[in-house]
């Protein structure tokens, strides 16, 4: 039976698969630079500075004013609602800033999460009360993709068939009203890596989480061609004993994905969920590697990943500005060629980055 309610119209279609592809264009991908105040504040203490707006502003500022050939490995970039109204010591909007590189404007849509009562500490996400004024603002403000991260975790009865359907739905009716602004939703259901489970476990999991959320997304009438995937490489839990190759990582991943992501999807970007910046980068090269037929861009959304041997080289101090950019470049630029499948593993590659960036609980 022909649809006879379309939620898109053709133009609206054509602009939400442009703005995903150019996301994930010739190896590029986003930096998640969308920490909320609380998730900057553990970043910032780890490097002992204060947590002020200020301070969240100038490391940003440094990480956006970065040479303009970032925008060869980075697309798009996360923002938090904060961030999005903030400008540089010149008084130039930072997302003004990110647009002249050529690089996509988005910004985080949850809310947070709420408990959902009855089950083994499981959550839901808010935030869809108001979302589409919300969105129609931010799509005014100078964004074009917007982003929601569900969460699951691995444990005793957990993810409960309750978390699985709540957090799919959520993120189908966010993904819908995100189209419906003009803005491509970055689906993000991520699996945590809290737990001593094997690889093995973490692809059951993460498969069955994925066939319920495209389930869900095709309910909401969602268009594939403008949305973009960020998922949780499937790896084994971070206490688990045995270790798995890079290579072991990505045919699990890929096994998942090919299984339970339509090909209609241009791009899945993984998030590093407390990888080490050099794990990420090696394990997307791998993935990319994968000898199985890969119908999607497979590249990165990475927060930490990103950001960490910046932020430790940056340690509060403007004189540090031009070790801090060095540092974001080398790994926006690694990640890029992981991103192709072409990255080269070196001695250089340095101690911090190899530094697992692991959080328990990550569920702010
Ligand atoms: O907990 P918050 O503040 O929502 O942030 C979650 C972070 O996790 C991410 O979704 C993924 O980040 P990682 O790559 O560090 O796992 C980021 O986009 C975001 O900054």
């Amino acid at each position: 039976m022909a649809h006879r309610f379309p939620a898109l119209s053709p133009e609206q279609k054509k602009e939400l698969s442009e703005i995903a592809q150019r996301i994930v264009a010739n190896g590029k991908g986003i930096l998640a630079a969308d920490e909320s105040v609380g998730t900057m504040g553990n970043r910032l203490q780890r490097i002992k500075v204060e947590n002020t707006e200020e301070n969240r502003r100038q490391f940003r500022e440094i990480l956006f004013t970065v040479d303009n050939s970032v925008n060869q490995s980075i697309g798009g970039v996360i923002l938090f609602h904060e961030t999005l109204y903030q400008k540089d010591s010149q008084g130039k909007l930072f997302r003004t800033i990110l647009k002249e590189k050529g690089i996509v404007v988005g910004i985080k849509l949850d809310q947070g999460a709420a408990p959902l009562a009855g089950t083994n500490k499981e959550t839901t996400i808010q935030g869809l009360d108001g979302l589409s004024e919300r969105c129609a603002q931010y799509k005014k403000d100078g964004a074009d993709f917007g982003k929601w991260r569900a969460v699951l975790r691995i444990a005793d009865h957990c993810p409960s068939n309750l978390a699985i359907q709540e957090n799919a739905n959520a993120l189908a009716r966010y993904a819908s009203i995100c189209q419906q602004n003009g803005l491509v939703p970055i689906v993000e259901p991520e699996v945590i890596p809290d737990g001593d489970h094997d690889l093995e476990h973490c692809q059951y999991v993460s498969e069955k989480v994925l066939a319920a959320v495209y389930k869900a997304l095709n309910d909401h009438h969602v268009y594939l061609e403008g949305t973009l995937l960020k998922p949780n490489m499937v790896t084994a839990g971070h206490a688990c004993t045995k270790k798995y190759s890079p290579e072991q990582v990505a045919m699990a991943t890929v096994t998942a994905l090919r299984r339970t992501v339509p090909a209609a999807v241009p791009g899945i970007c993984f998030l590093s969920g407390g990888m080490s910046e050099e794990d990420a980068t090696l394990n997307l090269n791998a993935i990319n590697l994968c000898p199985l037929i890969k119908p999607w861009k497979l590249s990165f959304s990475y927060g930490r990943a990103l950001q960490a041997s910046a932020l430790a080289a940056w340690s509060g101090k403007p004189a540090n500005k031009k070790a801090t950019q060095e540092a974001f470049m080398k790994r926006a630029m690694a990640n890029c060629q992981a991103a192709k499948g072409q990255y080269v593993h070196t001695a250089s590659s340095g101690a911090a980055s190899s530094q697992s960036l692991f959080i328990a609980s990550y569920t702010y």
